[in-house]
């Protein structure tokens, strides 16, 4: 089987992980190489389309036969399903929780008033915001090697990046701080791949099986439902968390939390909901319409001061230093 794979180190290690578990079953396996737009084209993801571009080309090759089967990080991938594709499989996820890579090895809550955290997603800005510890958020885009080498370069004090991508890339020692999910929650699907395949392809369909992981599957339906029902779309600033757990008679149950908020951290919502493992699409959809009830529409509105958008759009991480987009200061 073919299998199609960005280009980038996360994506191809990724790819690589899926590539070993299916060799050790017995199949004979080929990595394809698909160059997307988002990859060639440093302009800002909301300008070419949001993060969905990545897996448009991807699955353009998927229907043009190129490949059978590609590997997503779930949280990249629209929640609209694809016509004539089916995700075949969601393996185990890895901890969903994001990490900190600061200066001098310090923790969110060292770093000092008016320190520079580099991140691109308005979800983290807004959660980072919403602490109230007067952290400066900067705009950036790249891959993982180039946003931790704007911390070594001194260029921000601080990232913020998934731990699944830190630890499938092998650089968990950089981390400084795992970030409690109380502070920061992931987004929808963080730490879980996708393995998708022509839905007429019966045959590898029943070959995945194997691979597919319940529990995964039903705590990030929970999540990807709540973004569904807010119609968010991949760049909001919307963080949500299933977990998979047994009640006190012993049945299995999915605890969820979300988050909405302002990039400027002036409003924020929280809210969570558990129910049955099997009504895990359901639990979401409820809880999205719970925060819809209780104005989940205001951190999605337009703001009255709306951030300085930086001189010639939102640079790559390899370019000079933007300007900040979003400045909370204490006690303004
Ligand atoms: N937005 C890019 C992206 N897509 C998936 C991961 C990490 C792996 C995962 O979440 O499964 C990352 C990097 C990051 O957010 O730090």
């Amino acid at each position: 089987m073919r299998i199609g794979s960005r280009r980038s180190t996360l994506a191809l290690t990724q790819t690589g992980l899926i590539a070993d578990r299916l060799r050790t079953l017995g199949h004979q396996v080929e990595i394809v190489e698909i160059v997307t737009e988002g990859d060639t084209n440093r302009a800002s993801l909301s300008q070419l389309g949001g993060t969905g571009i990545f897996a448009t080309a991807i699955r353009n090759a998927l229907h043009d036969g190129r490949i059978d089967l590609t590997v997503h990080s779930l949280k990249d991938l629209p929640t609209a399903p694809a016509d004539g594709l089916t995700v075949a499989a969601i393996p185990q996820r890895e901890d969903p929780r994001d990490v900190l890579v600061a200066r001098d090895g310090l923790t969110l809550g060292e770093l000092p008033v008016d320190s520079v955290v580099g991140t691109g997603a308005p979800r983290r800005a807004a959660q980072l915001a919403a602490l109230g510890l007067g952290l400066r958020t900067r705009d950036i885009r790249g891959n993982v090697d180039s946003r931790v080498e704007l911390v070594r370069r001194g260029v921000v004090d601080a990232v913020v990046l998934a731990r699944a991508g830190m630890s499938r890339l092998g650089r968990l020692d950089e981390v400084t701080e795992v970030i409690d999910p109380l502070q920061v929650l992931p987004a929808p699907g963080q730490g879980a791949l996708a393995l998708e395949i022509r839905t007429a392809d019966t045959q590898l369909h029943e070959a995945l099986h194997v691979l597919d992981h319940p529990d995964t599957r039903a705590a990030v339906t929970a999540e990807r439902a709540v973004l569904a029902r807010l119609e968010a779309g991949c760049a909001a600033p919307l963080g949500a968390l299933a977990e998979i757990s047994e009640d006190l008679d012993g049945r299995l149950e999915v605890s969820l939390r979300a988050f909405v908020g302002r990039l400027d951290g002036s409003f924020e919502l929280r809210r969570s909901m558990t129910g049955p493992l099997d009504k895990a699409e359901r639990i979401g959809h409820d809880l999205a319409q719970q925060l819809l009830d209780d104005g989940a529409l205001e951190a999605f509105a337009p703001s009255d001061h709306p951030p300085e958008p930086p001189p010639g759009g939102h640079l790559p991480t390899d370019a000079n230093p933007v300007t900040d987009i979003h400045h909370q200061r204490r006690g303004a």
